[in-house]
């Protein structure tokens, strides 16, 4: 279920009146997501995608909006926010923040081939360059600090071997992040949860990135990182595949070559991907917030990838 907050016919009337979008031909919920409330919204102008925020706030919003606009406008196809007639992309809708953007075309692709994770390496490439004139700042809000706050929190409800790989884990990024090679990475604006469930294609052709909610300013080689460790895995088992790597890294880099010290860091960020997402899952498993509608992830399967690039580091061709 994604639709948390029900908006009637009339609302979303007004709603289109207000941002000259046309006439209401169909208001329709989406059923997947967790986070937020969806609709699709079809007037006779087009269809758009309404979302209304359940957690983020009206302070946190302008960032990932008035990114995703950037981005839009820099040629990178993403759900670009609608305005109203006073220039505002932030709106209110049954006293919730909302947005309105355009819905782009096609579906996601939960089994990635060679060819989606090529389409994948050059847009993220093309995103990273477009967004470097990006005038506004939020850091990546699950980074290296919100790791070094929530670990001791989940280290109680975990067993003995998977805390110690946590602290130790926690221990190496920090002195990672120390380091004068991560000072060197390249940083901008980056989706920090490019997923598959995250990029829409239509066959092999990719037709939008979404889901920029989790967004923030970190190092490139992180986006990078979090990519291959979901698009350029074996599911079930965690492990690289190798092929499907080689294709996103070359396709990245025909488009933007890794610095040296992103070829030296990508062992460390793809062990602090897996840790990211472990870290979140553990949180979303063990301290559900109260009346959370996060249905968790499974933590197991970042812990399983986490070992993998520890066991196994991969590098650039
Ligand atoms: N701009 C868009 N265009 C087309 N479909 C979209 C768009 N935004 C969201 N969706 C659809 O809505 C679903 C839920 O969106 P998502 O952003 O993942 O929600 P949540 O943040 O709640 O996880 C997606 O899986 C996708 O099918
Ligand atoms: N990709 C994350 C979860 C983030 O949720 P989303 O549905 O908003 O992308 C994970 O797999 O843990």
């Amino acid at each position: 279920m994604a639709v948390f907050t029900e908006v009637s016919n009339p609302e979303a009337r007004e709603l289109l009146r207000r941002l000259q979008l046309g006439e209401l031909v169909e208001l329709r919920g989406i059923e997947g997501g967790i986070e937020n409330t969806n609709y699709f919204l079809t007037s006779d102008q087009g269809e758009f995608v309404l979302t209304l925020f359940e957690r983020l706030t009206a302070e946190q919003l302008p960032f990932y909006l008035y990114l995703m606009k950037h981005l839009a406008h820099g040629g990178v196809p993403v759900p670009d926010p609608r305005a109203d007639k006073n220039g505002d992309i932030l709106h209110t809708v049954c006293g919730k923040p909302a947005a309105v953007v355009n819905k782009l075309r096609g579906k996601s692709q939960l089994a990635p081939q060679g060819a989606h994770c090529a389409a994948v390496g050059t847009m993220l490439a093309r995103m990273h360059l477009a967004g470097r004139d990006f005038d506004r700042h939020q850091p990546n809000l699950r980074g290296l600090p919100w790791w070094n706050e929530t670990v001791p929190v989940v280290l109680p409800h975990i067993d003995d071997a998977q805390a110690a790989l946590l602290r130790s884990e926690l221990a190496y990024q920090n002195h990672v992040a120390a380091s004068s090679a991560y000072a060197a990475l390249p940083r901008g604006p980056v989706h920090a949860d490019l997923f598959r469930d995250n990029v829409m294609f239509e066959g092999e052709e990719l037709t939008g990135f979404f889901d920029f909610y989790f967004a923030g300013v970190d190092t490139w080689l992180f986006d990078l990182a979090v990519c291959l460790n979901d698009w350029c895995i074996d599911l079930p088992t965690g492990t690289h595949d190798t092929d499907r790597a080689s294709r996103m890294l070359n396709a990245y880099q025909a488009v933007r070559p890794l610095t040296a010290a992103e070829r030296e860091l990508l062992p460390a960020m793809l062990r602090a991907g897996a840790l990211r997402f472990w870290i979140s899952r553990l949180w979303d498993f063990y301290l559900p917030r109260e009346a959370s509608m996060l249905k968790p992830h499974d933590p197991t399967h970042f812990e399983r990838v986490l070992r993998g690039r520890i066991a196994l580091p991969v590098h650039a061709a």
